[in-house]
């Protein structure tokens, strides 16, 4: 049997806010192309572990890995790179650039990561395509419906073949119908470019779209498998 080997790791995260202790020792593993769910009721710390193990937050303690490199201790500008070069991001509610057209924001990270400005154009046009969001091409972010904008989100955070994608309630703020088509787009993409996702979520039916689902109880990772082969 072949074992998958793990993208993304963290042993014994703590993170207090002044008083609060968010993490109390959280240890995970999430294997190369994995989709996890991440659940636990409202403060157990679901989007600080999320954070930590996004290099967006450093925890006071333990360690986080990618691809079995220690990544929590470097300098913010190397944890940059890594989130530009090897993550992708959908958030609850897309953080996109309002100046910039769907097609532009859908470019951007290519452009960041210094593709010129006619290919990344090109590019973002297939992902449109792909995602069924091509007529809103010219459009502004305010001029998308909340479905349309989350999926030019998921085609922003796919552009860049990322190792890892971290989705934190990216349907949350749709309606059933809106918020099943967008998953289906971001774990589809993620199955063909062989992406692990790490997505935070309340709601059931989208945890049982994962591989696993891991629990988040008091600051601490209860895992525990979900039936389907990883
Ligand atoms: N920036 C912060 N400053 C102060 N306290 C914080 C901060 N971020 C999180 N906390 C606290 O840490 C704990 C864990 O918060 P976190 O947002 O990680 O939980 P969560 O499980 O994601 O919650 P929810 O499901 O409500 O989004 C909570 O008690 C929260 O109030």
């Amino acid at each position: 049997m072949m074992i998958a080997e793990a993208v993304l790791g963290a042993t014994n995260l703590s993170k207090s806010f002044n008083l609060t202790a968010a993490l109390r020792g959280a240890t995970l593993s999430i294997s190369e192309g994995e989709i996890a769910a991440i659940v636990g009721p409202s403060g157990s710390g679901k989007s600080t572990l999320m954070h930590c193990l996004a290099g967006i937050l450093t925890p006071d303690s333990g360690e986080v890995l990618f691809r079995g490199r220690r990544v929590d201790d470097l300098s913010e500008t190397k944890r940059t790179q890594l989130r530009r070069d090897q993550y992708g991001f959908v958030f609850q509610y897309s953080q996109l650039v309002e100046e910039l057209t769907a097609r532009e924001n859908i470019a951007l990270p290519l452009v960041l990561r210094g593709k010129s400005r006619r290919r990344a154009l090109m590019e973002a046009d297939r992902w449109l395509q792909r995602l069924g969001i091509d007529s809103c091409s010219e459009r502004r972010p305010s001029q998308l419906s909340g479905g349309q904008g989350q999926r030019v989100a998921v085609a922003r955070a796919m552009i860049s073949r990322p190792a890892v994608v971290f989705a934190d309630e990216p349907t949350g703020s749709l309606d059933t119908a809106a918020g099943e088509l967008v998953l289906s787009l971001l774990i589809e993409s993620a199955r063909r470019h062989k992406a692990a996702i790490l997505l935070v979520t309340h709601d059931q039916t989208v945890a049982a779209r994962a591989d696993r689902v891991i629990n988040v109880q008091d600051g601490i990772v209860e895992d525990r498998v979900m039936g389907r082969p990883l």
